[in-house]
């Protein structure tokens, strides 16, 4: 991928790559085996320093994008790298590869062809293993440096637990036993989100929603993360508080260096705080690029209805608006012409196939 620009706290070096990752739901056998492609073969890199904003209306892959990527579920394929490794991977295609070999076997009458299918499985059920390996092992420390953020603080933080003793959690699961680096280090991270020290003894009921959110992201901070996962952190949260929360987390990535995986689905919030943005449509992602960029020149049709639905403080403006409601296109021929996700102009990406490129190259003012 192309070196878009970037947030000047940000560098070029990718902290997290994820590499065509599919999530699939399999339930129920035979004639009602049900498959939902939560997630269906999402590529994108988020680099050091960088806010990712990742959008997308309710049910299209978000959250389950953001699980695989933190390891609480397996990708069905492809792979994630974070810090410069393979932290999980899937093997569909192996097995896909491992049953296309199969029928050359057992139709091919060129030994040639056999010998390389039967080479593919072999080297396929290799793969296979290597993978299931991988996901079942966990490299805690390469992990520990990922850390999420939830919607709702409520429900997140156990009602049982001081805030001191929930951020502490993961100090001493790192095996931290000093009661006075414990204190310390807890002190240490409430000031960094805008608490005070006299908190820590208290119990979540006693905070705002603003104020827990602040708790669950000091309990996200305290073992040292260089990426955090933030699942739709204010959508929960008073409208007259989210802007906090959203200056929070802009300041820790500035402060502190913190890449951020921002997921929502309300655009004037990723404008206002990614350097990046995709937009994801059913399982897929359907553009990608620098806010700025995505925000003067959206080309895929999704992105456009989306954007026509973000509010403006302008009431004269508002009763002009026409919202476009996305309807993919049944006339264009993806078959004789199919989709790619490709870049447009530089770090500008969308999913289009070759007709829907000129039209989106004219749309950009480039010669076609
Ligand atoms: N554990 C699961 N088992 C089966 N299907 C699932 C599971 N989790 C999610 N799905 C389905 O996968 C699709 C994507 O869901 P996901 O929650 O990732 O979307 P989202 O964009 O995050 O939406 P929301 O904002 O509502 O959470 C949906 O159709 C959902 O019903």
């Amino acid at each position: 991928m192309n070196n878009p620009t970037l947030n000047e706290a940000a560098s070029a070096e990718p902290i997290l790559r994820v590499k065509n990752v599919k999530t699939h739901f399999k339930s129920g056998v035979g004639a009602n085996k049900l498959v939902v492609k939560a997630v269906d073969g999402v590529s994108f890199d988020v680099f050091r320093g960088e806010i990712f904003g990742l959008v997308g209306e309710s049910g299209c892959g978000k959250t389950t994008l953001g699980r695989t990527i933190i390891r609480l579920y397996e990708p069905t394929d492809g792979s994630v790298e974070f810090l410069g490794q393979e932290v999980s991977a899937g093997y569909e295609s192996d097995h896909e590869a491992i049953r296309e070999a199969k029928k050359i076997l057992k139709t091919e009458s060129d030994p040639e062809k056999k010998r390389q299918a039967s080479e593919l499985i072999r080297k396929s059920r290799k793969e296979i293993a290597r993978k299931k390996q991988l996901n079942k092992k966990r490299n805690t420390e390469v992990m520990n440096k990922m850390q999420m953020i939830f919607q709702d603080p409520i429900a997140s933080l156990d009602p049982r637990m001081t805030v001191k003793e929930i951020i502490a959690e993961g100090l001493r699961i790192a095996g931290v036993k000093k009661e006075e680096e414990i204190i310390r280090k807890v002190n240490d991270v409430l000031e960094t989100v805008g608490l005070v020290p006299e908190h820590s003894n208290r119990y979540p009921h006693e905070f705002s929603g603003g104020q827990r959110q602040r708790i669950g992201i000091a309990r996200a901070l305290i073992i040292n993360p260089e990426f955090l996962i933030a699942d739709e952190p204010i959508s929960a949260l008073d409208v007259s508080i989210q802007a906090q929360v959203i200056n929070l987390l802009n300041e820790l990535r500035h402060k502190l260096g913190i890449s951020i995986l921002f997921v929502a689905h309300d655009l004037s919030v990723i404008k206002y705080i990614s350097d990046r943005v995709g937009v994801m449509y059913f399982g897929n992602m359907v553009e990608l690029a620098p806010a700025d960029k995505l925000f003067a020149n959206p080309l895929h049709p999704y992105t456009r209805s989306l954007l026509s639905a973000v509010p403006l403080p302008d009431p004269n403006y508002e009763r002009r608006r026409k919202r476009v409601r996305y309807k993919p296109d049944t006339t264009v021929d993806y078959v004789a012409d199919p989709q790619k996700f490709q870049e447009i102009e530089p770090g500008h990406f969308v999913l289009a196939n070759e007709a829907e490129m000129k039209k989106y190259r004219k749309i950009l003012g480039q010669n076609v």
